[in-house]
């Protein structure tokens, strides 16, 4: 493959699989498939990233209970084996299911374990083909997301390209399902708030979830762990035609040259926070480079529950946030360090067990 990527995740929209609504259709999944199989044979890993199991599901169920998330939720279980045969009988190689949810990929133990178990998988040549799990989301206004899911993904699995596959053509300057004279951006090299702006939602009633915005929030978790990615048109068999030959069919979005390690990706995209510390705003300025200066005199109030190793957010005092970091200290001990009132304990008790924050595990951010 000329664009000698090692490994792509390629994530497949719910309108390529069950166009109508009506079970699953191999129809345009025959050159998504075949793309998939020229690029193992030409030496680049592949992890599938499959929507579709809510749509094929959608015909065991009446017209009257579909907009109910119970049901949706039911739909997807359905779905999701008519979604995993229909895809497994197109390939003459293994395929392996994983449902995952995002929770599960914030918590960093289980988010290593599906790191591994999809290596394990790529060693062995098998295919991993991953949907959320929507039957145990938690989220109770929609079912999946499948685009910011397929970035998380790539990141697990450091990949080097992204490919999400749409029903159209790539990003357009407006929804070029309402505008007739929305155009085409070929390449994006810098996601600001003026490419979130010329994202619509998804089409009302369509198939589809998460419309342009999931996509573009996809595209700057992908990018900022050095994954090139693009949006394509599924729908057409040239599309994949030119992405083996290294051209671009749609929107390419460019992977930062100087990448976040994968630790502080994580950090920064997929974990939560557990907690915040509020800090003196004239507090040093340059937390990232200083981390392990934090001491708790420069702490004003600790908010929630968290233990050590978790995520926590810590801000400013006028609200601003500035960093997400791992905590080496407990809530309840920075709590009980404050109630002392006694800064030559709070020194001592730092200096031997170490910083609050450190450099190492600790993610900038900037753009929020
Ligand atoms: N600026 C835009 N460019 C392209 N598509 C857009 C834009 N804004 C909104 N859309 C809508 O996003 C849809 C694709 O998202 P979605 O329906 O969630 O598809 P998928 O199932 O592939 O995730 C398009 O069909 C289009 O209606
Ligand atoms: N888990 C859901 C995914 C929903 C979703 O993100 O769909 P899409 O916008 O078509 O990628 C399903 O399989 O239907």
């Amino acid at each position: 493959m000329s664009h000698n990527w090692k490994r792509v995740v390629v994530k497949v929209g719910s309108a390529l699989i069950s166009p109508n609504k009506i079970g699953c259709s191999s129809h345009y999944l025959l050159s998504i498939a075949q793309f998939i199989v020229k690029c193992r044979a030409m030496g680049t890993q592949v992890v599938l990233v499959s929507s579709g199991s809510v749509a094929a599901g959608a015909h065991q169920f009446s017209d009257h209970e579909k907009s109910e998330i119970a049901v949706k939720k039911a739909m997807a279980a359905a779905g999701q084996t008519e979604m995993i045969a229909t895809w497994d009988r197109l390939f003459d190689f293994p395929s392996a299911q994983i449902l995952l949810t995002h929770a599960d990929l914030r918590d960093r133990e289980r988010y290593i374990s599906i790191r591994e178990t999809i290596f394990s998988l790529l060693e062995h040549e098998i295919l991993p083909i991953i949907n959320e799990n929507d039957t145990v989301t938690t989220d109770k206004l929609k079912v999946g997301d499948n685009d910011n899911l397929s970035a998380m993904v790539a990141a697990a699995a450091d990949a080097d390209a992204l490919i999400i596959c749409s029903d159209v053509n790539g990003l357009y300057d407006k929804n070029p399902n309402e505008h007739d004279d929305a155009e085409l951006l070929s390449w994006v090299d810098n996601i600001d708030q003026s490419i979130y702006d010329m994202a619509g939602g998804a089409v009302e009633g369509g198939v589809g979830t998460g419309g342009m915005r999931t996509k573009i929030e996809a595209a700057e978790k992908a990018v900022s762990h050095g994954i090139d990615t693009f949006i394509v048109n599924g729908f057409t068999e040239t599309t994949f035609n030119q992405l083996l030959e290294g051209q671009n069919p749609g929107t390419h979005f460019q992977a930062h040259d100087k990448p976040m390690k994968e630790n502080i990706h994580w950090m920064r995209h997929t974990s939560n926070a557990q907690g915040e510390v509020i800090v003196e705003s004239d507090f040093a300025a340059s937390l990232e480079n200083e981390a392990e200066q934090l001491t708790s005199s420069e702490i004003i109030a600790v908010k929630g529950e968290f233990s050590v190793g978790d995520t926590i957010l810590v801000r400013k005092d006028d609200g601003t946030k500035l960093v997400k970091a791992r905590s080496n200290y407990s809530s309840c001990l920075l709590n009980f360090i404050a109630k002392q009132d006694n800064e030559e304990f709070a020194q001592e008790f730092e200096k031997k067990t170490g910083p609050i924050i450190s450099n190492k595990h600790i993610a900038n951010l900037e753009k929020e």
